[in-house]
């Protein structure tokens, strides 16, 4: 057994654990990483990456058909599966360097390829290595749930974790949960000619703001893609090509492959975390605002701290971390201005509080701003018409926005400057967006919100026709 000493300890080399060890060892900590399977966590390997790439194809695959209006005549594409999913791994490979432990070695990194344990308060056992650190940090992760719904175990099924490898093109297949995995999952495999059949077990992207999300079901519906709601998966039974979902009202899902998409558990469980003084719930470790766990040498951070469960949290607790840990700065983590955003197309986005969150915490106080896509002359030049903001503001500064539509996630960015800054409705405002962008909503969003103010305003009227007469 080799024993190591070192100043930080992390352990999952994914989104959070590589931003901790990369940012710590660059400003002169010692830091060993440890990773028990693929370098890169689930985000460059099951995740963010591969399912972007799979949506981009099944874009292409759309764009062959969607030129119509534009004079360009539709054809059937032909779709070559097992070569979209070449595309899949050929985009992994691609990000793959920046993750690799040869990066990590190179900028002085101690990388060991071992899955780690606790066997003391600050003592971590992975493989033929004990690692003793002033500070650890536990990014592990989260794996997908997979339910105990009654011959799921004996039917084949996908999870993220095996999708991206499936070569054949499935005829038709179930996907159990409507959130965001689903429904991403959904629309690429439409899009590459498969059937889909989405079971959700209450509402579909229920999460979100039920009218935005609406728009982006109502699209999907209309690609041909079947969204049953209020359909709780009871049972599962059939073998490969001939699968059987039941649903706890009676109805019934055949379909040639199933996906489960029922959301999350955290890896805590190789951690023995009982031997550090560690606990944690169902959802993940539990944290203080300073994401530090009931021993208050041990951290967790991205999606092992079961909140919000993406990769820019992870990122964004990565620098919060380096802060508290290098610098003994404390640090607390807020989850106002932290975006999410679910690639489907048109895209739903949103930041901070929803229209209902808004109402139910500022009351008569909260006031909407909303423009609509269709009054964008780039959204019309390009027919990505359909889609809307809403700006929730509450005296003067945005408190939340969703945004449905074309390039929704790259728009819902600017929101979040404006909360994580307390800026004003003004700032936005006052800047200029050229034209013609889709950037412009954003700001005509804010000009929605002035109009009234300016336009129906008398005593603005008053002013403006007394500076008139006095005006030379
Ligand atoms: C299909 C899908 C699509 C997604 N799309 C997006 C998206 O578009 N945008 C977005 O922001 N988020 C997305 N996410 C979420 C995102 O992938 C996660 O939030 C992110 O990967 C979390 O990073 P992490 O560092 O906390 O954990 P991970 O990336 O999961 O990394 C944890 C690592 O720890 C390792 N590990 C676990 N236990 C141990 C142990 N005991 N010892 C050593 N190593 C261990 C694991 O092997 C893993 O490599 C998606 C997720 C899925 C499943
Ligand atoms: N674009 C992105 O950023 C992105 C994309 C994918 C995933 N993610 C992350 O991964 C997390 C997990 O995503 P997810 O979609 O797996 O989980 P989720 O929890 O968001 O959605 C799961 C859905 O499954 C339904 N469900 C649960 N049990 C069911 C059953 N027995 N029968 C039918 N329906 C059932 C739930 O009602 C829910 O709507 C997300 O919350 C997000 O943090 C992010």
């Amino acid at each position: 057994m080799e024993s190591i000493k070192t100043d930080l300890l992390v352990i999952g080399a994914g989104s959070g654990g590589l931003s901790v060890a990369a940012g710590a060892v660059q400003m002169g900590a010692s830091v060993v990483l440890l990773e028990g399977h693929k370098m890169g966590g689930d985000c460059l390997n099951y995740g963010c990456v591969p399912s972007k790439a799979l949506l981009a194809a099944g874009q292409a695959a759309h764009a062959m058909q969607a030129g119509a209006a534009m004079g360009v005549t539709p054809v059937a594409p032909d779709v070559d599966f097992a070569a979209a999913k070449d595309h899949v791994q050929a985009v992994i490979d691609t990000i793959k360097p920046v993750d690799s432990q040869e990066r990590f070695e190179e900028l002085g990194v101690r990388v060991i390829r071992e899955y780690g344990a606790f066997t003391g308060p600050q003592t971590v056992q992975a493989g033929a290595h004990e690692i003793t650190a002033r500070r650890i940090v536990i990014a592990t992760g989260s794996s997908p749930f997979v339910p105990p719904v009654p011959g799921l175990e004996d039917v084949p099924s996908f999870t993220n974790e095996t999708i991206f490898d499936l070569r054949e093109r499935p005829e038709h297949l179930l996907i159990i949960g409507g959130g965001p995995i689903g429904m991403e999952m959904a629309q690429a495999h439409r899009r590459l000619g498969c059937k889909v059949t989405v079971i959700e077990g209450q509402k579909a992207l229920g999460r979100d703001d039920p009218e935005m999300a609406a728009i982006v079901l109502d699209r999907l519906r209309a690609g041909g893609i079947v969204i049953e709601e209020s359909a709780t998966a009871e049972k599962v039974s059939g073998s490969n090509g001939n699968i059987e979902v039941v649903a706890t009202d009676g109805r019934v899902f055949k379909g040639s492959h199933l996906l489960v998409a029922v959301g999350r558990k955290a890896n805590t469980d190789r951690l023995n975390l009982d031997a550090a003084g560690i606990e944690s719930s169902k959802a993940g470790i539990k944290v203080d605002a300073r994401l530090r766990s009931t021993n208050p040498k041990v951290y967790a951070i991205g999606d092992a701290a079961g909140g919000m469960q993406f990769t820019h949290v992870a990122g964004y607790h990565a620098g919060l971390i380096i802060r508290e840990v290098l610098f003994g700065l404390p640090a607390k983590a807020k989850t106002v201005h932290i975006p999410r955003a679910t690639y489907t197309s048109p895209e739903l986005a949103q930041v901070g509080l929803t229209e209902v969150e808004a109402h139910r915490k500022y009351g008569v106080k909260l006031e909407v701003a909303r423009f609509d896509y269709h009054h964008n002359d780039r959204a019309i030049a390009t027919g990505h018409v359909t889609g809307a903001i809403k700006v929730m503001v509450v005296g003067g500064k945005p408190v939340g926005a969703t945004i449905v539509g074309h390039q929704a996630g790259e728009l819902i960015a600017l929101w979040s400057l404006a909360i994580a800054n307390g800026l004003k409705m003004s700032a936005v405002a006052n800047m200029v967006a050229p034209y013609p962008t889709f950037a412009e909503i954003n700001k005509r969003a804010a000009g929605a919100y002035f109009s009234p103010r300016l336009f129906d305003n008398a005593w603005v009227k008053r002013v403006v026709r007394a500076v008139q007469r006095w005006l030379p």
